[in-house]
């Protein structure tokens, strides 16, 4: 800096330093399919998603080209992630746009095409095309039934946007009675899980089914069979009685965040009140921020308080959904690790003759399917009516689709093929 031409603002020039490196962040996150709003979060407090050091060493960048400050574990060891950050502030007004490009990207627009408009539509032939990548898990149903073959299936599912429509409001996402029936006789024949980003407790009210097993707050908050060897590997494992007065194990990796996420539930439904359409909501061990009824002009507004608001919490984090920001905790666990934790708590976590299903819609399914495919363990079915990139194997278009496929499955057990 001190060989810059007299006259030359240092300051101005730190700025436009800092914009150059996070705008080519962001162009290499389009080139790798990566969420612009993960990598740039990476080294700029307060947002952060995926373990940054994955990140830097995909996008080739020296460690010591960021800014680096471990923090200290307060709790299971294991379980943190290392948090890159710097209070600089100097780039917030490129984060916000960097935001909102996430935020815009982050749900399919809700016009719904007829069938004809579809057949007739560019969106269509780009969708077919996505298709022979992911081809449907229905019209591949006997390909997954052979390789299901003498395997115990074990299913997991995600709730909003799979087992229920999309919606305006998050407390009217209710599943169809069809649906609940459709999950409840497959849940006789196979062991069934929900694992949502709504709180347990919400999610097991809108679901209603006892015969679930249940993780809440994006797989942070399980309650899975009792088993002696789990609590080994996961000190945090307690022996807890459900709703049914039955006893089960109940895990809670990020409990010492609860009282965190309550003040920060409050400081964001305080900063977002006079937001048209904002709403908060509390899902125990995280919060979103929801945008999906506020104007678009606003959406930096919502982007803003968020920002501020974890400006102070440099232990939370942010990943972005379907028009929702959430907050959650800056730990080393996500729906992938619950799927690999239920599957351990039933008992089928090192079989061979084990095929794990995951269904879901949202980017923090993505976790669960890269566990079933880089672990070459199962299949990850993707819901969406629209082409998008994925770790899963298979696609279904909505949860009309999804209901198909577990009757096809419940058929197919009936019918003593496997
Ligand atoms: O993991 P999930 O079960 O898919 O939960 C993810 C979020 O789902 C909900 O929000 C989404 O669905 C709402 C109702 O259809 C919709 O209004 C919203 O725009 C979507 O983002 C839920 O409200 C969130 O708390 C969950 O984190």
């Amino acid at each position: 800096m001190d060989c810059l031409p007299s006259g030359c603002d240092k300051k101005a020039l730190k700025r436009l330093l800092g914009c150059y490196i996070l705008h080519s962040f962001c162009i290499i996150s389009c080139a790798t399919n990566l969420d612009p709003m993960d990598l740039k979060s990476s080294h700029a407090a307060p947002v952060l998603t995926d373990p940054a050091p994955i990140n830097k060493s995909r996008l080739g960048i020296h460690s010591s080209l960021l800014p680096y400050s471990p923090q200290r574990a307060a709790f299971s060891p294991g379980l943190l992630l290392i948090v890159p950050r710097k209070k600089t502030g100097i780039l917030d007004d490129f984060r916000t746009s960097c935001w909102l490009d996430a935020m815009k990207s982050s749900s399919p627009p809700p016009k719904k095409l007829t069938k004809d408009e579809y057949s007739s539509s560019d969106a269509d032939v780009a969708y077919n095309a996505w298709m022979a990548k992911y081809p449907s898990a229905i019209a591949s149903f006997e390909q997954i039934a052979n390789h299901a073959k003498g395997k115990r299936i074990a299913l997991f599912l995600d709730y909003d946007g799979t087992l229920s429509p999309i919606v305006d409001n998050p407390d009217c996402a209710f599943m169809s009675e069809a649906m609940r029936a459709a999950v409840k006789k497959v849940a006789k024949y196979f062991p069934t899980a929900i694992i949502s980003g709504r709180s347990r407790d919400k999610v097991y009210e809108f679901v209603g089914l006892t015969e679930l097993y249940y993780a809440g707050s994006h797989g942070m908050d399980i309650i899975g069979p009792v088993r002696e060897t789990i609590s080994d590997d996961h000190p945090n494992c307690i022996r807890s009685m459900d709703e049914q007065g039955k006893e089960v194990n109940l895990f809670q990796p990020a409990g010492e965040f609860l009282s965190m996420i309550n003040e920060v539930f409050r400081s964001l439904v305080e900063c977002t009140k006079d937001i048209r359409g904002a709403k908060v909501e509390n899902n125990k061990f995280c919060v979103s921020v929801h945008y999906r009824n506020v104007e678009e002009k606003s959406w930096t507004v919502v982007a803003q308080c968020v920002n501020d608001v974890l400006k102070d919490y440099p232990r939370l984090r942010l990943t972005h959904g379907r028009k929702v920001l959430e907050v959650r905790p800056v730990i080393n666990w996500d729906k992938g690790k619950a799927v690999t934790f239920l599957l351990e708590s039933l008992g089928l976590g090192h079989s061979d003759d084990v095929l794990p299903i995951y269904v879901g819609d949202d980017r923090t399914d993505e976790d669960a399917f890269k566990v079933l495919r880089e672990g070459n363990r199962g299949y990850g079915i993707l819901v969406s009516s629209v082409p998008k990139e994925s770790s899963a194997v298979y696609s279904l278009r909505d949860p009309s689709e999804v209901m198909e496929f577990l009757n096809s499955l419940v058929t197919l057990k009936k019918s003593s093929a496997l």
